[in-house]
C-alpha cells in the first residue's frame, strides 16, 4: 500500500501540465478511494459572477465501464457546490439512499477556485484522510503549474505556454468537429473548423511609459489583462506575449461574429477610463488558424495584419486574409518566419 501511494504521488508531480494533473488526480482518487464519480470544477469569474465549469469528470459505469467526461458549463450548478466554492470548506451531503456527494475547495493564493466532487457510497475515516492529503497534494502542485503558466504581472498564460495551450485547444477542436452533427455537410465542417488568431497591441504604448512612468504603464497593462478576461469567453485562450502585446485565440466562429466581437472589444478599449492616459486603443491583426495550420505561420500572418494595422492609422483591426485578398499586402512565404516563440 505504502509503495502504491508513492507512486501516485510520483504519478500525480510527474506532470507538467493542468490538463493531465487533474486526469492524474481523478485516477488515483479511483484507484485508492473507489466512486461512484469524481469531477473538477472551477469557478471561471466570468464579470465578476459566478460561472462553474466542470473541466474533467469520471463516471464509473457498470460492468467496470467509466466515462470520462470532458469540459462544459454547468448551467444550474447544485447549492451545495456554490457554498463550498464560496466558503472554502468542505461539503458533505447524504442522501436517503445512503449516496455520499462531498464537495472539498480547491484553493490557489488562498482563494478558492474550484471544487472536487465525489459520489459514494459513504467514505470510511481513512479514505477521508486519504482524499483530503491526495486533495492538498493537487493543490500544492497546482500552484508551482500555475506560477510557471502565468505571465507574473497580468496573471495571462505567458508565451511559452503558447504552443502547448494551442496544440490543445486545436486537437480538441478537431474531435468535437468530427463528433459534429454536420457529417455530410462539407461546408459547415470547415466553417466549424475555423478558429481564430488575434495579435493585439496597445497603440502608442512608449508614449505613456514615457509621460507617466512605468508604474501607470504597468497599471494600464494590467487593467487592459484584466477586461480581455472579463469580456471573452473562459474557453479563449489569452496570452500576454510579452510587453504592451497580446495573442489570443478564438473558438471556432464565423467572421461576421468574430468581426463584431472584436469591433466592440475595441470600443471598450477606447471607453475604458485607465489612470492618467485619458484615451488608449489597441490595433488589431487577425488570422484564421485551422488544426492543420503551423502556429508560427499564423502568428505571422496575424503580425503582418496587425504592422498594417499600425502603418495605417492605428486603433484598427485588419485580416490577414482580407489584406491579401485585396492586394494590400504579400502572401506570407513559409521561409520568411521572424516570430520567435519564446
Ligand atoms: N510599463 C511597462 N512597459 C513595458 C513593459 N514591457 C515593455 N514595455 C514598454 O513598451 C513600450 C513599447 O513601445 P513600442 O514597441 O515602441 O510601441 P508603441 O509605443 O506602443 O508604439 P506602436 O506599437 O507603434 O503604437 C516600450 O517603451 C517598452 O519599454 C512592461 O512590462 N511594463
Amino acid at each position: 500500500m505504502q509503495e502504491e501511494l508513492l507512486n501516485s504521488v510520483i504519478k500525480i508531480t510527474k506532470t507538467r501540465d493542468v490538463d493531465s494533473l487533474e486526469y492524474s488526480l481523478i485516477s488515483t482518487i479511483q484507484e485508492f478511494i473507489g466512486c461512484q464519480e469524481i469531477g473538477i470544477y472551477k469557478d471561471l469569474q466570468v464579470q465578476g459572477q459566478l460561472v462553474i465549469e466542470r473541466s474533467l469528470c469520471l463516471k464509473v459505469l457498470p460492468h467496470d465501464d467509466f466515462l470520462w467526461e470532458d469540459r462544459d458549463v454547468v448551467k444550474e450548478p447544485p447549492s451545495e457546490l456554490v457554498s463550498c466554492l464560496q466558503s472554502a470548506c468542505i461539503i458533505t451531503v447524504q442522501s436517503a439512499d445512503g449516496t455520499e456527494r462531498r464537495w472539498l475547495p480547491i484553493t490557489l493564493q488562498e482563494k478558492p477556485i474550484g471544487a472536487i466532487a465525489i459520489v459514494s457510497k459513504g467514505l470510511s475515516s481513512p479514505d477521508q484522510v486519504l482524499l483530503n492529503a491526495f486533495c492538498r497534494i493537487f493543490e500544492n502542485y497546482l500552484s508551482i503549474l500555475h506560477e510557471n503558466e502565468r505571465d507574473k504581472l497580468t496573471g495571462l498564460l505567458n508565451r511559452q505556454t503558447f504552443e502547448k495551450k494551442l496544440k490543445q485547444l486545436l486537437e480538441k477542436q478537431l474531435i468535437d468537429h468530427h463528433k459534429s452533427s454536420y457529417p455530410n455537410d462539407s461546408r459547415k465542417r470547415g466553417m466549424g473548423a475555423t478558429s481564430w488568431l488575434a495579435m493585439v497591441d496597445i497603440d502608442h504604448f512608449k508614449k505613456i511609459n514615457d509621460s507617466y512612468g512605468h508604474v501607470c504603464g504597468d497599471e494600464v497593462l494590467l487593467i487592459l489583462a484584466q477586461k480581455m478576461r472579463q469580456y471573452f469567453r473562459s474557453s479563449d485562450l489569452i496570452f500576454r506575449f510579452g510587453g504592451e502585446e497580446f495573442v489570443l485565440v478564438f473558438e471556432p466562429c464565423n467572421y461576421d461574429s468574430i468581426k463584431a466581437k472584436i469591433e466592440k472589444f475595441m470600443e471598450l478599449v477606447r471607453s475604458t477610463h485607465f489612470p492618467f492616459v485619458k484615451t488608449m486603443s489597441v490595433s488589431i491583426g487577425m488570422s484564421r488558424i485551422s488544426p492543420y495550420d503551423f502556429p508560427i505561420t499564423v502568428l505571422e500572418q496575424a503580425d503582418k495584419a496587425l504592422y498594417f494595422a499600425k502603418e495605417n492609422g492605428r486603433d484598427k483591426l485588419c485580416f490577414y486574409e482580407e489584406l491579401i485578398e485585396q492586394e494590400l499586402i504579400a502572401q506570407q512565404s513559409d521561409e520568411s518566419n521572424d516570430i520567435d516563440l519564446f
